[in-house]
């Protein structure tokens, strides 16, 4: 297994986060972690990332325990997406993008390959050859985080880690983005764990969902075990109807507004549950 993650635990004062998590992902998968707010989820990428140490358990990256490896090593094969890690200003969009190569430098700064042909491929693959030499403060948001996936690229990692890539982002945009991240996944062989509040991209974009609720695993499977209208209730509080994608079959979810159903007498509340009227 790529990852292989044992009876997590983490505390923080005293105060549970994340309890007994086990999972595995296999080279090449793209898991995405989905849960209500503070479920644990951008804590689980963070010990899964070595940015935060474990209470208790087990995680093994490529067969060694995570600890075994140093920071420098990591970010060798190991890169995570986070927008506020773009440098605040005076940048260009070329030279960020090339900040992904400092783990292979050398003490002096040089890089023995010839990076210059794959910053031109990465600028071109995320649309931004006519902004390379733009600076960062004159970008959009969308615009700066198709710059900060182009950084993780040129990195040329064997596993992603996203936190939420999707934020800030128009529709065009997110699909945009997920699809870059999807072609890369299947052409390079490259291993993503995102978490994703949307569960309609969540189910189009990866291949197993791991479904966190106060701290722990409720389900990891496929979009179809995990998108369901009982977990999804159990979890979230809401029931949501769940459709087909009429073109791919899978899970897609339609929110129902409970008071606009109720109007309408589309709805009722039976023993404080919404219920809703065939
Ligand atoms: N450094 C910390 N110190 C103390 N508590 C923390 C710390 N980091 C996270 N927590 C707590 O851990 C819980 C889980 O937080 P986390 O950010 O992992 O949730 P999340 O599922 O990513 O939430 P969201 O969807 O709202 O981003 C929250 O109750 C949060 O307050």
């Amino acid at each position: 297994m790529f990852i292989e993650v044992d009876r997590l635990s983490k505390r923080f004062d005293n105060q549970s986060v994340l309890e007994e998590i086990s999972f595995s992902v296999k080279r090449g998968e793209c898991l995405g972690i989905i849960g209500p707010n503070g479920s644990g989820k951008s804590t689980l990428l963070k010990l899964l990332s070595g940015v935060e140490s474990t209470t208790a358990g087990r995680i093994e990256l490529k067969g060694k325990q995570i600890e075994q490896y140093n920071r420098k090593e990591l970010a060798k094969w190991l890169a995570v997406l986070q927008q506020e890690s773009l440098p605040p200003i005076g940048f260009t969009v070329r030279e960020v993008i090339e900040m992904g190569r400092f783990p292979f430098q050398n003490w002096l700064g040089e890089e023995t390959t010839d990076f210059e042909r794959l910053i031109d491929v990465i600028l071109n693959k995320m649309g931004l050859d006519d902004l390379s030499d733009r600076h960062l403060e004159y970008l959009s948001g969308g615009e700066r985080q198709r710059v900060a996936l182009g950084k993780t690229m040129a990195q040329q990692p064997e596993l992603l880690m996203l936190d939420e890539p999707t934020t800030y982002l128009d529709i065009g945009h997110q699909v945009l983005l997920m699809d870059r991240i999807r072609e890369w996944q299947l052409e390079e062989d490259l291993t993503v764990i995102s978490v994703l509040h949307d569960l309609n991209l969540a189910a189009l974009y990866c291949d197993r969902l791991l479904l966190l609720h106060n701290g722990r695993v409720v389900a990891t499977g496929s979009p179809e075990d995990i998108i369901r209208t009982d977990l999804i209730e159990e979890v979230y509080g809401t029931v949501p109807i769940v459709m087909k994608h009429p073109v791919y079959g899978l899970p897609q979810i339609i929110l129902q507004g409970e008071s606009f159903a109720q109007r309408k007498g589309l709805a009722k509340k039976r023993q404080g549950k919404m219920e809703i009227l065939q």
